[in-house]
């Protein structure tokens, strides 16, 4: 009987945390399935133990494996366990297991020992909602009968936690273009109430090979129906608008290779997606992310996002927000050399490392003099830059009913439908001015990556904010340091980097007039931007030329960029961490700042009380440049903790954001779109970028004492207070109980 023939060990073959495409074998449509120890086929004639496991459902106690004290593994059917699984717990069907589902939380599962004739129990909200995730995976490796150790089930949340985001996450959100996904990069949630929104890519004129390209792809294969399009040289406000009703990927950087059959072809370099509804390379989501595919040692990934940066600086003329056409018009907060030099630390032994540090330098410095440091952004009166992208209409790619609030009273003005008042709007048939400002700053807070908020709703253009200034300063000491560390103080600029700029060939960048440049930027942020009274930072209104009063967690990124001097991130952490240290981590905003939401005035998802990955990563990483170690492990935990708990308690789920200022389910967020990520039927693929991120940086921070006790779900402000052996004794207990 085959099933005899099942290893008694599933793990002797394939290791019992690989990830689910190891462990149960490929399964998607396309890619080739392998068969692995762990996984069986049912005889054709089943014979009496395997007929008992195939056709009873799963029994009590009573017919408990008398094996018990082995390493347990227990033989599967995929289907009906996933059924009888769900009917009993997942009381209210939505795919996930939960704290929240009433159901009796314990089901019985044959073993591998007994050949199936004995059960053993999987109890709790945690376990079965691993099991499910485990049926999901197998299910969509087209297995129908599994051999599951329980290890799998009852595993440290750290460790799946860190292990599906290394092994499963970066891989389900890694994209690249070319002709073999174009359908499935090209598809877009956001576009599709968008009038045609048709499988489309825009390819920059500097890029002919590419269009040629796409060109064949959509003669070949005309069912895609996929339309290439050349864009102008020049984009200008009025023609990304008018792309509004046609939307497409915007082409990024592919690479030649030879093909097996010995002929040279192009394939697209890859990136990562942040995940959710956001399907496209994303400015400053991406050097989050590269944060964490370099702890996580896929270099290879984090240097193509890099190439892809350069890519759209030169063809685009910036980072994009992300590469959809919607977007043409829109940076993002530029990391550019920070991220290029993290790669570069990781290749400097390979062959052709210290070129990709030049183009990229080399693009960070374009995009200095041309995004940054020039007009609308450069506010020539103050020397201070803003996030002020050009832009006309109505940003096309918010939900449905984002801006009827604001613009029913522009409506009813004009006597039409706010569906009509749109359609003339943006076709320039009225003409609202206080609209356009409305819309310039609505412009600039989607470039700020801080969409929306009340700190910079109606004003963010005109404001230089504390981010901006630090992300330059950085830029400055980066190029200063790369210059004279790599390049002999000497960079030339060659032709395709001084297109369009003031910059002429061969025009020589040395690092004294960088390092000028940062001196000259830390006094007017000392001057601009720092506040004694208050004793923390706050951005700075160009046009009203007075400081702004919201409290922002941004007020911490001058240390991260080294700018801030001593005495300064002393007062930030001893006046400003106070304000914004909440239960799981760095709120965004503080509630003062916020001020009194309801039905008029709705929250805004980077407000209080909410916290964002790239809040925490950048003040982890500040207040360790500057000694304050303990502070960042400390936010470290909490952060963490908030993730560990609502991975465990909600079916694996990890999301966009977090409340951070509730303790049991911090990642219900009710604001503007709601929450990314969490929109899981039986198990979580991708997690979300920035967030998989934070934990897997986190991780390297906190102490492993903090570690173990983020594996039990020790409460932060418990753990804070108890001493290092009681909480020993606590995790000892939960991981005897093998939870
Ligand atoms: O569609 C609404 C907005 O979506 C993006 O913003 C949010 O998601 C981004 C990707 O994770 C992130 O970079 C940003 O900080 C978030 O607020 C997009 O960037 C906006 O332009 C867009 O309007
Ligand atoms: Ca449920």
């Amino acid at each position: 009987m085959s099933y005899l023939l099942v290893p008694k060990k599933p793990t002797e073959a394939v290791d019992q945390y690989s990830a689910g495409h190891v462990y149960y074998g490929e399964g998607h449509i396309g890619t080739r399935r392998r068969t692995y120890s762990n996984t069986f086929d049912p005889p054709a004639e089943p014979g009496q133990q395997q007929r008992r496991l195939l056709k009873q459902p799963p029994r009590r106690r009573g017919s408990h494996d008398p094996y018990g004290s082995f390493p347990k593994g227990f033989l599967i059917d995929v289907a009906r366990t996933k059924a009888a699984l769900l009917a009993a717990e997942d009381t209210d069907a939505n795919y996930q297991i939960t704290i929240e589902d009433g159901g009796p939380k314990v089901l019985a599962l044959g073993t591998i020992n007994s050949y199936g004739a004995y059960n053993h129990e999987i109890r709790g909200t945690y376990m079965l909602s691993n099991l499910l995730q485990e049926l999901t995976l197998a299910e969509a490796s087209g297995r129908p009968y599994i051999l599951l150790d329980e290890s799998r089930l009852s595993e440290n949340p750290v460790h799946r936690v860190n292990r599906l985001i290394r092994d499963t996450f970066w891989r389900g959100l890694t994209r690249f273009i070319d002709d073999t996904v174009i359908e499935e990069v090209a598809r877009d949630p956001k576009a599709e109430r968008m009038k045609d929104p048709r499988p489309r890519i825009y390819v920059p004129l500097g890029a002919p090979e590419q269009y040629e390209y796409y060109k064949r792809v959509a003669e070949r294969r005309p069912e895609l129906n996929l339309d290439v399009v050349v864009l102008p040289e020049k984009i200008t406000a009025e023609y990304t608008k008018s792309l509004n009703d046609k939307p497409g990927l915007l082409a990024l950087a592919m690479e030649e290779y030879t093909d097996h059959s010995g002929k040279k072809n192009l394939r697209g370099c890859p990136y990562v997606v942040p995940g959710g509804r956001f399907n496209e390379l994303y400015g400053w989501d991406s050097y989050m992310m590269a944060l964490g595919l370099v702890r996580d040692k896929k270099i290879d990934l984090a240097k193509s996002m890099v190439i892809n940066f350069c890519f759209c600086i030169q063809h685009y003329g910036k980072i994009l927000n992300a590469n959809r056409s919607y977007y043409l018009s829109r940076s993002q907060p530029p990391f550019l050399t920070d991220m290029a030099i993290r790669v570069y630390e990781q290749i400097k032994h390979e062959e052709g490392s210290l070129e990709f540090l030049r183009i990229a330098i080399l693009a960070a410095i374009k995009e200095y003099y041309t995004v940054w440091m020039a007009e609308p952004r450069y506010d020539p009166k103050s020397g201070l830059c803003r996030y002020r992208p050009e832009g006309l209409g109505i940003p096309p790619e918010t939900e449905p009913s984002h801006f009827d609030s604001v613009l029913k009273p522009f409506a009813e003005k004009n006597q039409m439908t706010i569906e009509d008042f749109i359609f003339a709007y943006n076709e320039s048939l009225v003409h609202e001015p206080e609209l356009d400002e409305y819309f310039l700053h609505d412009r600039a807070v989607r470039e700020s990556g801080h969409d929306t908020s009340y700190r910079l709703d109606g004003r963010c253009a005109n404001l230089a904010t504390i981010d901006l200034q630090s992300l330059l300063y950085k830029y400055e000491t980066d190029i200063s340091n790369v210059i004279k560390i790599h390049f002999k103080d000497k960079l030339v600029i060659p032709k395709e980097f001084a297109r369009g700029t003031s910059m002429k060939i061969g025009d020589v960048e040395s690092s004294a007039i960088w390092d000028r440049r940062a001196k000259r930027r830390k006094q007017l942020t000392d001057k601009y931007f720092w506040n004694e009274k208050e004793g923390m930072y706050f951005d700075y209104d160009t046009i009203r030329m007075e400081q702004s009063t919201y409290e922002t967690a941004t007020t911490f990124w001058p240390l991260w960029a080294g700018l801030a001097d001593p005495r300064k991130a002393a007062s930030l952490i001893s006046v400003a961490l106070p304000k914004f240290e909440c239960y799981g981590g760095i709120v965004s905003g503080t509630e003062k700042s916020r001020g009194v939401v309801g039905i008029d005035r709705p929250n805004r998802q980077w407000d209080y009380p909410f916290g964002w990955a790239p809040h925490q990563i950048m003040a982890w990483e500040g207040m360790r440049k500057y000694g304050y170690v303990e502070e960042a492990q400390r936010l470290c935990y909490r952060w963490l903790y908030s993730l560990t708990k609502a991975f465990v308690d909600y079916n694996g789920v990890l999301v966009e954001k977090y409340d951070v200022t509730r303790p049991i389910d911090p990642h219900k967020v009710d604001a503007e779109y709601g929450n990314q990520g969490g929109d899981i039927r039986g198990v979580a693929t991708e997690g979300f970028g920035w967030v998989n991120a934070s934990y897997q940086i986190g991780l390297d921070i906190i102490s492993s004492h903090m570690r173990r006790a983020l594996g039990a779900c020790i409460p932060p402000d418990a753990f804070l207070r108890m001493t290092e052996t009681e909480v020993e004794g606590i995790v000892q207990s939960v991981e005897s109980l093998g939870l």
